[in-house]
């Protein structure tokens, strides 16, 4: 098949079974039915992201290079995001309510924390310090 093909979302959410799998990995659409029997990993979990973006599935096992060739082997196209899909996976998911946190967002998460927490900080002594010096000028 022409690796040139562009596949949407829609269109790869309708191969979801085992003899006809797609799955997407970094943008690019992969036919996975040929593979499924042979996955190392079960076909089990191959199944479960049938039919959407499995790049962080398949990045947070850690696959080896031969991994990534086979991956390779079973391209069929690319990923067309349509205006309105999620954009998924660059890794600062700050997705309200999303289940799984990265330790990246988690990081950022903190990050916003702490500076809440010094500019917080800063108002309640500028604060104080008003109060002070307006005290002093009264007596
Ligand atoms: C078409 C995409 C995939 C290909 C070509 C692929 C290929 C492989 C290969 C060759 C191995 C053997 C170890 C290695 O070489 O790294 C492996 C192991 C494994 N894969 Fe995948 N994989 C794919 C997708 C996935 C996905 C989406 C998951 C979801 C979690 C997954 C989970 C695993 C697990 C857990 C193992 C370890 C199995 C073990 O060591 O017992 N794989 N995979």
């Amino acid at each position: 098949m022409a690796d040139g093909k562009e596949f949407t979302y829609s269109d790869i959410s309708e191969h979801t079974s085992k003899r006809d799998l797609y799955l997407v990995v970094h943008d690019k659409v992969y036919n996975a039915s040929s593979f499924v029997d042979e996955h190392p990993g079960g076909e089990e979990v191959l199944l479960d992201v049938g039919g959407q973006d499995a790049t962080e599935a398949f990045e947070d096992v850690g696959h080896s290079d031969e991994a990534r060739e086979i991956l390779n082997g079973l391209l069929i196209g690319n990923l067309k995001r349509a205006p309105g899909d999620a954009a998924p996976k660059p890794s600062t998911s700050t997705t309200p309510g999303a289940p799984k946190t990265t330790s990246d967002s988690a990081g950022l998460g903190i990050g916003v924390y702490a500076l809440i927490l010094v500019g917080g900080a800063a108002a309640f002594f500028a604060y104080q310090y008003l109060q002070s010096s307006s005290a002093q000028g009264k007596s």
